[in-house]
């Protein structure tokens, strides 16, 4: 579909409920362009609203991309994107440092009812200090983290599809975790250099007592009446893993009740900034599985912070090599933290789910 010039006027509260997507008036869904191969829109009013199919393709990108462009006061034009099912809306910003959704904006915009839905809103800016971009981004909740490690791959599919760069590039990327450099590989997955792992206790931060050097490194804390053993990382924003209580041979992840214990972690005490935290199964010192409750998202499918933090506690709890696939609810993750540069390197996808506009 020829995305670029087509408006149609926002949906009222009566056509809405003829459609098998919905879109509040708060938040009007102007025009959108889905990829799915077996989804069509049932009693469609408006003949421009389709949806085809998934997996869009390079050159289809480059068509469709230009209307993100276009400049119409109230009207925000989005590339929805995901990496392992952890969703973002990529909002062009490459003309201000000042984004153009409000953190309470964010919040509509995510929500999965009564918005676009996504688990965050992902701004792409000019650079700062000498980096080629900035990368800023809005929980769902409208907190701002400092990185996000799907959102950094999404970001670098979106900066290559906005240039029209078409293929393999590496970018220099500013975020609240200092310097990032995304890399598109040959296959299509983004291999991201997550910079170094920080451990010190204050820094993270947690009020933990450090137990190794000034590192919290499988430490007792108290959740809700349990005993949990963890070790904390940030990757820039703070991460809380978890291998299991006192006592447990193995957490089988499958079995916790995330939405109860979760916000539980995010809420703690311990945590002055809040915290994410990844619970984690151990299949071998290669193969790891997590489940992760994000600040300021809750349960998503993915968490590619909270990957190279479970790798990390990994290593230094003496249960994995440097090399691991970190299985998440969406898919894997290979995560790697060098010994040479001291860098944790992870790799994994990113893809377009849909483009749309939206008034604001
Ligand atoms: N899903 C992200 C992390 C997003 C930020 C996080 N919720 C926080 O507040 O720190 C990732 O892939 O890393």
């Amino acid at each position: 579909m020829s995305t670029a010039a087509i408006f149609s006027p926002p949906f009222t509260s009566s056509n809405l409920r003829s459609l098998s997507i919905t879109s509040p008036s708060s938040f009007p869904l102007i025009n959108s362009s889905f990829k799915s191969s077996s989804l069509t829109l049932q009693s469609n009013p408006n003949p421009r609203l389709s949806l085809s199919a998934m997996n869009v393709t390079s050159q289809e990108i480059q068509s469709q991309i230009s209307f993100l462009d276009r400049r119409e006061t109230g009207v925000l034009h989005f590339v929805k994107y995901h990496g392992l099912g952890n969703d973002f809306i990529m909002v062009n910003n490459l003309d201000s440092m000042e984004p153009k959704v409000t953190p309470e904006q964010a919040v509509k915009l995510c929500d999965r009812n009564f918005g676009i839905g996504a688990d965050g809103v992902i701004f792409a800016m000019p650079g700062w200090n000498g980096t080629d971009y900035t990368m800023r981004i809005f929980n769902s909740d409208g907190s701002e983290p400092e990185m996000c490690g799907n959102g950094v791959r999404c970001f670098a599919k979106f900066i290559s599809d906005l240039n029209n760069l078409n293929g393999r590039q590496s970018f220099t990327v500013h975020t609240g975790a200092g310097l990032i450099i995304p890399e598109i590989q040959h296959d299509g997955k983004v291999k991201v250099d997550m910079g170094e792992p920080v451990l010190k206790a204050s820094d993270i931060p947690t009020k933990i007592p450090p137990n190794k050097d000034q590192s919290v490194v499988k430490s007792k804390i108290e959740v809700d009446g349990l005993h949990w053993n963890v070790t904390c990382v940030s990757m820039g924003n703070p991460h809380c893993v978890t291998f299991g209580r006192d006592g447990d041979q193995n957490l089988i992840v499958d079995e916790l009740n995330l939405a109860d214990i979760g916000p539980k972690f995010e809420h703690h005490e311990l945590f002055p900034a809040r915290t994410n935290t990844e619970f984690v199964q151990v299949f071998s010192r290669t193969h790891l599985k997590m489940r992760v409750w994000e600040r300021g998202a809750g349960a998503t499918l993915a968490c590619g912070t909270g990957a190279c933090a479970v790798v990390v506690a990994a290593i230094l709890e003496g249960r994995s090599e440097r090399n691991c696939t970190v299985d998440l609810p969406g898919g894997p993750l290979e995560i790697e933290w060098r010994e040479d540069d001291n860098h944790v390197y992870m790799t994994g996808p990113a893809e377009v789910v849909f483009y749309g506009s939206v008034q604001l």
